[in-house]
């Protein structure tokens, strides 16, 4: 058997269409033209293709994009100071600090000073406790991406297993949540979990966030599994040239192929639908803080 593609780059493509709608709508019915303020800080060559990807699709669907570069020596203060500006600007309704920061700034005064209605990296723990007792507002832009692509694929979710292997509070944690809101028997393994091979064929859905290039083998996967790939590593590509690389995930993605039912590729599967999700956050957050109902269709 060989598996679907899942295609995340085409899907994506498809709900920032969905968003322009919306964004049109926003503008002709309420005179609101959603805007997405992204801080970064540092120059970090990755995040800044990320932060420029950001920006271009926010100016495509008809958003507003506000960009703040701030050099890595940035003071704490001064940081903390630019989210409160931007926390009182009527023309932001979204705020992304793009993480990590550098190491002498605290990621939790980041994360506490920014106004939870504009937090469309759904970080703060406002946010965190709305998602995990099902009220409205933004969610957690990659497990939001993981979990449009596993209901399109899937249809209903419910009484499916799934495994999500990484606890992280960006990735892990936020999947749990959803995963069980759509009535998954939820198993999360990590670090510490032992056989992890054991538990990863149990599942009838597998969403993989370690960070480790490869690590879930083909023969860890049940026959007809979906399996969610969210890593995202870079390795040496000596075959492509010296000095080369590529991106790779967290499966075997060739040898997972051959037994999974359906499974999303790196790149081209999770990481445009986190971006594209970002966008669709910044639509709720819009919505709720002039205190319409948001689009059922942008959100879990
Ligand atoms: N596609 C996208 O849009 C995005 C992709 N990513 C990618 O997803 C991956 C995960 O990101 P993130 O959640 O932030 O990573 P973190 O490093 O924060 O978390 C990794 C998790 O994996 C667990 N883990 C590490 N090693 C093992 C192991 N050998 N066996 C089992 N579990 C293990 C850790 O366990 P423990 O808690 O015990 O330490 C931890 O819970 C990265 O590759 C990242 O680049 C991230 C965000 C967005
Ligand atoms: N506050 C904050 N919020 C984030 O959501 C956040 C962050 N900080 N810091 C970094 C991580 C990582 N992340 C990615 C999103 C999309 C792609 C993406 O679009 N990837 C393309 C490939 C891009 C390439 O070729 O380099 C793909 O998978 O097809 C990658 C990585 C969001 N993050």
């Amino acid at each position: 058997m060989t598996a679907k593609i899942i295609d995340g780059k085409r899907f994506a493509e498809d709900l920032r269409g969905r968003i322009a709608g919306h964004v049109a709508r926003l503008k002709a019915e309420h005179d609101i033209t959603p805007g997405l303020a992204v801080v970064i800080v540092g120059e970090d060559p990755a995040s800044q293709v990320y932060v420029s990807s950001k920006a271009k699709q926010t100016a495509e669907v008809g958003m507003n994009s506000y960009k703040y570069e701030l050099p890595a020596d940035v003071t704490e203060v001064e940081l903390l100071e630019l989210i409160r500006r931007l926390n009182e600007d009527k023309a932001v309704h979204g705020i992304l600090v793009q993480m990590p920061v550098p190491k002498h700034i605290d990621p939790n005064k980041v994360i506490e000073a920014i106004d939870p209605a504009k937090d469309v990296d759904c970080f703060t723990p406002a946010n965190v406790g709305k998602v995990q007792i099902g009220l409205p507002g933004p969610v957690s832009c990659t497990p939001l991406g993981c979990l449009m692509l596993l209901r399109d694929e899937l249809g209903s979710l419910e009484g499916m297993h799934a495994v999500i292997i990484g606890r992280s509070n960006l990735v892990g944690k936020p999947m749990m949540q959803l995963l069980l809101r759509d009535n998954c028997t939820v198993t999360v393994a990590h670090s510490r979990t032992k056989d992890l091979a054991a538990v990863v064929r149990q599942a009838d859905i597998v969403v993989a966030a370690v960070g480790r290039p490869q690590m879930i083998k083909g023969d860890w996967i049940k026959p007809g599994a979906v399996v969610i790939d969210v890593g995202i590593n870079r390795i040496d590509a000596p075959e492509r040239g010296e000095g080369k690389t590529r991106l790779v995930g967290d499966v075997d993605t060739a040898a997972a192929s051959e037994v999974a039912g359906a499974i999303t590729p790196v790149p081209g599967g999770v990481g445009p639908m986190t971006i594209a999700c970002l966008l669709a956050n910044t639509i709720t957050t819009a919505s709720l803080i002039n205190g319409l109902t948001p689009p059922s269709d942008l959100t879990a």
